[in-house]
């Protein structure tokens, strides 16, 4: 068999979601700070034909079904691909595992973006992989200048949420954007400053769901975080820490408390050239 590419998927995060309105159709308008991480899944693919194997700590809670977002994006591709996904994130998590499989497909076979958002709103922030403003359903895509290093843990109670259940629990779907121009973030005081004013307007809706988020951000609060939050549609939160000896430190102490959630310390992507 001959290896075409092997691609990582890093895991998104949602340092901002703005919901700020609702289409017809029922889709949400946002605005939405979004970032990718060093850590994801990782995607494997060789000569066809097309099939799926999921590997790595998360393969159980994921078969490989004929609308797993990976064959869907080779679908899509209208390529032949074995794939083999290592499955690293949670499950319907806030960190757009499946979207950020579907982009890695879709990045290793040199797909062009135009119309991936049809298997998924978050599939395009995806495939750029890189600091971005993010607005519409998620087909206005910002990029953001580079960003300031920044040190996180990622904390996730162990159960999957599902995205429409937390859009329908908003209590109120229009919701002021961020400012129209975004300031410079020199350094992560800055931006942390700047994410301070904004919010994760899915995070209550999220809560009132699944109580448990509360609990992540109480302990990565308690950790030490300089500013907590949840990711996307949940149940993934997020601390931002001083350094990454700090992080580790808050890693360790939240894993030794709650030894059941998935922990994980992290930096940003590198940005791409
Ligand atoms: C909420 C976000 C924020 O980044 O992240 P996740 O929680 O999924 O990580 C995304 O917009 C999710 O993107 P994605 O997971 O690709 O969404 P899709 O499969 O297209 O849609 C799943 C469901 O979410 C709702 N949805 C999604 C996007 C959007 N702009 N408005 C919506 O109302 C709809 O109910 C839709 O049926
Ligand atoms: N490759 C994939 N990874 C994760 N979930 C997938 C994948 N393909 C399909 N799905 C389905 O998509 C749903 C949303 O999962 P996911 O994309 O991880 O959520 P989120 O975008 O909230 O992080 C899951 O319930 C799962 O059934």
């Amino acid at each position: 068999m001959t290896q075409i590419r092997r691609e990582a998927a890093p895991a998104k995060l949602n340092l901002t979601l703005h919901v700020t309105g609702r289409r017809s159709d029922g889709y949400h308008l946002l605005d939405s700070l979004v970032v990718f991480c060093q850590i994801g899944d990782v995607v494997t693919l060789t000569d066809g034909p097309l099939s799926l194997t999921v590997t790595g700590p998360f393969a159980t809670g994921l078969a490989a079904e004929a609308d797993n977002l990976c064959l869907r994006a080779a679908r899509f591709a209208g390529r032949e691909v074995a794939i083999t996904l290592e499955k690293n994130l949670p499950v319907a998590s806030g960190i757009g595992g499946g979207s950020a499989d579907a982009a890695a497909v879709l990045r290793a076979l040199g797909t062009s973006p135009a119309g991936t958002q049809s298997l998924g709103a978050d599939v395009p922030v995806c495939m750029a992989g890189l600091p971005t403003r993010m607005r519409g359903l998620g087909e206005i895509l910002d990029p953001l200048p580079a960003l300031p290093p920044l040190h996180l843990v990622l904390v996730n109670p162990g159960r999957g949420l599902s995205t429409p259940a937390v859009f329908n629990a908003l209590p109120r779907r229009e919701n002021p954007p961020m400012p129209d121009t975004l300031p410079d973030f020199p350094d992560a005081d800055a931006l942390i400053g700047f994410l301070r004013d904004c919010r994760n307007d899915l995070e209550a809706p999220a809560i009132s769901l699944m109580p448990e988020i509360a609990t992540c951000l109480a302990a990565l609060n308690d950790a030490g975080a300089r500013l907590t939050r949840m990711s996307g549609s949940g149940a993934t939160c997020f601390g931002l820490f001083p350094d990454a000896a700090r992080a580790q430190a808050a890693r360790t102490a939240i894993a030794r408390a709650h030894p059941s959630w998935w922990i994980a310390a992290s930096g940003l992507a590198p940005a791409k050239g």
